[in-house]
């Protein structure tokens, strides 16, 4: 079977993962029928899009007007009119096996042989659902996480009989819709994020239980010391104790009993008012940085870590999948098979040894890749291989990179989902990729953040309680890498440009934004200074009246301003943008770089010491360059007036 063409898509059900799907899918082209059983139903689905597409116009999210995108959008209580021309059908009803079985069977008469039909279920396995189908191969799982708009990732699934092409087909949809797919090869009950999420949640309430410890010193430890954004109670509260217990009965998991008591009490969460913490009379989640202390958080994670061993060892995803997937699906601040590498794995191992010789919980029970890992000696970032193969550095997580066939070394910051913001690993991999790239293949770099929101949102701010001032400091290290790198750097803003951020964009050699970008250094509203260069080189470029006043006061300035401060090179329209960039590249490309390279180390270097200093480290330089072939061309160049033609010296 090839790979089909999707066109038209049907969704049926308008609730909100629903009528978020087929906004989704409308504002990236795609002609849709939203369907659900009532008309109110499918009204209700409707102005819910209406009203969220005029907000992503307001603020200049969308590049058409909500209009043109509502146009896309069609809507019907009748099934058959909203599938007959689709060449595929998200169903995304309740959560219930029956209902979506009746479902598929009724889209299996009336469709094409060769639609695609897709449950957006989270909780009930794909293979149940396709078989109510006369061709289970054309069926798979899309699962979209709540609200779709907003959530970027979509587990893309294998059921038991689906067709390589049609998970292929679902897979480079998704992908077209600018979300970001991974894939599920087994069908597993509750896929990726749910399956490593789940004892994060659960494995707290068994602490609790054993009043190992409290409520708020779990969340706070989790939080806090791990850099988790919720609690796990909080979480829990968040999602529905009801819907926890719910999907543990389903698959026959015991619950524990501080959430199982709570049930029965109606105590489910936030949307009745209480659940572990109360939100009518106590204020909900409350706990503090230093709450956390003694808790064993180590617990948790080997447990999430353990999961996370079951679907690499069992081929159902890969460790960077899962990783991507907690990150953007779990809202987690680094993959969980990359936590596992760094806490070690031998660790984790025994952690969970020693809870399942003290409890004989199948929940403990160590996965068999796991203890692969472990007897191989692969136990992690230190021992050079656990998850991950570290031997040669380890790959990339929160950045990518390419060369370009004229050398220019493109590096896209890429962490959307935090706006671009720096974690300690994502510094070290900026510095390790400048260190290790071959500097004689390269002719300049451009650095951009991933998005259209922003350059960087500056240090992660949730690292700051989990890391050691040691680490910290260490952030200076990466950004002098940049100012020290042989070649012409170049910052290419959009958006956000914030503390670390904005020190990244000092480092560089030219900076061009957006006119809508916004620079700033607002480290002092958290009680803390720039700590990347951000005072040395703002006081050097703009003075010390401007540099205090920035920093003092947290200033956040428009790119114009920057501009005219001196900051940037400049500040282009949007639709300028990329020609600007490409200008500036192509210069640098077809530039001398024997030069180019001598006029950095003289201008960087020669502005650190007096003046005569600066001559003499000038004179030599110039000094240098007559004796190269490049200055050769360039006479030879000038005298034929003709554009000259720089080699490598
Ligand atoms: C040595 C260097 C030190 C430093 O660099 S310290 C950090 C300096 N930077 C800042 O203080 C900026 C912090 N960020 C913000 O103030 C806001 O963001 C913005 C004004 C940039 C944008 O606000 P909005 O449009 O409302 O977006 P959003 O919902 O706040 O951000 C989207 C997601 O990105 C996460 N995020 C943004 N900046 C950071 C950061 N610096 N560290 C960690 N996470 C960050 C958020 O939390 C959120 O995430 P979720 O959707 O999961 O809630």
């Amino acid at each position: 079977m090839m790979e089909l063409e999707i066109e038209n898509l049907a969704v049926l059900g308008a609730g909100s993962m629903g009528h978020g799907i087929a906004e989704v899918a409308a504002i990236a082209g795609y002609d849709v029928f939203l369907r659900d059983v009532e008309e109110d139903l499918v009204r209700e689905g409707y102005d819910q899009i209406e009203w969220s597409l005029n907000k992503l116009a307001e603020k200049d999210q969308i590049d058409e007007d909500a209009e043109q995108v509502l146009d896309r959008i069609s809507t019907t209580v009748d099934l058959e009119t909203a599938v007959a021309d689709a060449d595929l059908v998200i169903e995304a009803a309740p959560e219930n096996l029956e209902l979506k079985r009746q479902i598929f069977e009724a889209v299996d008469s009336a469709t094409s042989d060769e639609t695609i039909l897709a449950t957006n279920t989270s909780s009930l396995r794909v293979s149940d659902i396709a078989t109510a189908t006369e061709r289970p191969e054309y069926c798979c799982g899309l699962h979209f996480f709540n609200p779709p708009v907003k959530m970027d990732l979509v587990e893309v699934v294998s059921g038991d009989q689906s067709s390589e092409a049609v998970v292929d087909s679902a897979y480079e949809f998704v992908n077209s819709m600018g979300k970001t797919p991974i894939r599920v090869r087994k069908d597993v009950p509750q896929f990726v994020v749910n399956n490593v999420l789940t004892p994060f949640m659960g494995e707290a309430a068994w602490m609790l239980d054993e009043e190992a410890a409290t409520i708020e010193a779990i969340d706070a430890a989790m939080v806090f010391k791990r850099g988790y954004p919720m609690g796990p109670f909080e979480l829990n509260d968040f999602g529905g104790l009801d819907i926890f217990a719910h999907t543990r009965d389903q698959w026959n998991d015991p619950v524990p009993a501080s959430i199982r008591s709570r049930i029965e009490s109606d105590d489910l969460g936030r949307k009745t008012g209480a659940g572990f913490y109360d939100y009518d009379g106590g204020g909900g989640a409350s706990y503090g940085p230093r709450q956390g202390d003694g808790v064993e958080t180590t617990r948790i994670e080997a447990r999430m870590i353990n999961e996370a061993a079951k679907l690499v060892g069992d081929d159902v995803a890969d460790p960077s999948d899962i990783d991507v997937a907690m990150r953007l699906g779990g809202g987690l601040p680094e993959g969980t098979c990359r936590t596992g590498d760094k806490l070690g794995l031998d660790v984790v191992l025994d952690t969970l040894e020693r809870l399942y010789e003290r409890t004989g919980a199948d929940r403990y029970e160590p996965a068999d890749y796991l203890v692969k890992l472990v007897d191989d000696g692969h136990t992690g970032e230190s021992a050079g291989a656990g998850f991950y193969d570290y031997r040669d550095g380890g790959p990339y997580h929160y950045i990518s990179h390419e060369v370009t066939d004229d050398g220019v070394l493109q590096v896209l910051f890429d962490r959307e989902e935090r706006l671009n913001a720096f974690s300690t690993d994502m510094f070290d991999e900026v510095q390790r990729l400048l260190e290790t790239s071959n500097t004689d293949e390269v002719s300049c770099v451009v650095f951009e953040g991933a998005g259209d929101r922003a350059f960087s949102a500056g240090a992660d701010i949730t690292g700051f309680t989990t890391a050691e001032p040691t680490e910290l400091m260490h952030i200076d290290e990466a950004i002098q890498a940049i100012y020290e790198y042989p070649r012409p750097t170049i910052a290419k803003i959009d958006g956000f440009c914030l503390g670390a951020g904005l020190e990244i964009t000092l480092a560089c050699d030219i900076r061009v934004a957006t006119t809508g970008s916004t620079l700033g250094s607002p480290e002092i509203d958290l009680g803390l200074i720039p700590g990347g260069g951000g005072t040395q080189r703002l006081v050097r470029l703009l003075g010390e009246p401007r540099t205090k006043e920035l920093v003092f006061r947290g200033m956040k300035i428009s790119a114009e301003q920057a501009a005219d401060w001196g900051i940037l090179n400049r500040a282009v329209p949007e639709a300028e943008f990329e020609a600007t960039i490409d200008d500036i590249v192509s210069d640098l490309v077809d530039g001398p770089q024997t030069a180019l390279e001598v006029a950095k180390h003289v201008i960087n270097e020669g502005q650190n010491g007096s003046l005569e200093t600066g001559l003499a480290l000038e004179s030599q330089g110039f000094g240098l360059l007559t004796t190269t072939d490049d200055m050769l061309e360039g006479v030879a160049a000038f005298n034929q007036d003709r554009a000259p033609e720089f080699g490598d010296e």
